[in-house]
């Protein structure tokens, strides 16, 4: 428990909790946690170390001694023990095998502090599937953002081509799909609304309406905090 103040934007795979999320933390000055890049980190990490997916113990080890920064310039970079691995993070199959090792009870374990920590003045905002139910369970604000999983998948299909991938919308509905099943339906930490979460739709929304809606609910003491950029 502590007096800094969090936002926790959960929600399944492509429902644009991160571009939301970012935006909001630019707006207000705050930090921002992107939980799933730190699930992707240790799913390259554990392939690199050829560690055997389904031996939980193995993969915790990983997920406890791995090194792990995040540094923040333009964007932000993933440095996984020295190696700078965020181009190769955006793939379904990292998604895939970041799912399947997110489901072990110890590795979420082992995850924990690390994603506290970031919890720093003057706040923070949260993106992944457990913010607001089990990272910061007592965030005062927390949203769940969803869409339809056409919808997801579209938008996931449009970004993985911007990045130049060969992408195949029927796959990308799959794998989503599959994902978000695996998430759903895993004993710790699934992703379900926190019983306080504020649930926000949007299939039919622009990133800038979805934005005005989350801010909306925030107290004006927040939005205009000495150093917060307006854009
Ligand atoms: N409301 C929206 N309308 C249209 N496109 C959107 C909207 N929100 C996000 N997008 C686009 O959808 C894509 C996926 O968004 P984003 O990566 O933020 O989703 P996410 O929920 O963080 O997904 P993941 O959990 O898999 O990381 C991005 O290209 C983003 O620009
Ligand atoms: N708080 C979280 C965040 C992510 N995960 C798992 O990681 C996968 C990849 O996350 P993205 O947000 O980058 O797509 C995701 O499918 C989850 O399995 C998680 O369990 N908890």
């Amino acid at each position: 428990m502590t007096d800094v103040p969090v936002l926790t934007i959960d929600g399944p795979s492509g429902a644009g909790k991160g571009t939301v999320s970012r935006r909001i933390a630019k707006r207000l000055g705050w930090h921002f946690l992107d939980s799933g890049a730190i699930y992707r980190a240790l799913a390259w990490a554990v392939q690199r170390r050829g560690v055997d997916l389904d031996d939980e113990d193995a993969v915790a080890r990983v997920a406890s001694d791995m090194k792990l920064e995040f540094v923040c310039n333009d964007a932000v970079q993933v440095i996984v023990d020295g190696e700078d691995v965020t181009d190769r993070l955006a793939t379904e199959d990292v998604g895939r095998i970041a799912s399947k090792i997110a489901a072990y009870p110890k590795v979420r374990r082992a995850l924990l502090e690390k994603q506290r920590a970031f919890r720093r003045p003057p706040g923070l905002v949260a993106d992944g599937r457990d913010m607001g139910t089990v990272v910061f369970p007592d965030a005062p604000y927390k949203v769940f953002l969803t869409a339809s999983a056409e919808e997801r998948a579209r938008r996931r299909f449009l970004q993985l081509k911007a990045q130049g991938l060969d992408v195949n919308l029927d796959q990308i509905i799959k794998d989503l799909e599959e994902r978000d099943r695996r998430d759903r339906e895993r004993k710790e930490s699934p992703l379900v609304p926190a019983g306080d979460a504020v649930v926000i739709d949007s299939s039919n929304l622009t990133v800038d309406e979805v934005v005005e809606r989350i801010l909306a609910r925030l107290p004006q003491a927040l939005k205009s905090p000495r150093g917060a950029s307006a854009s």
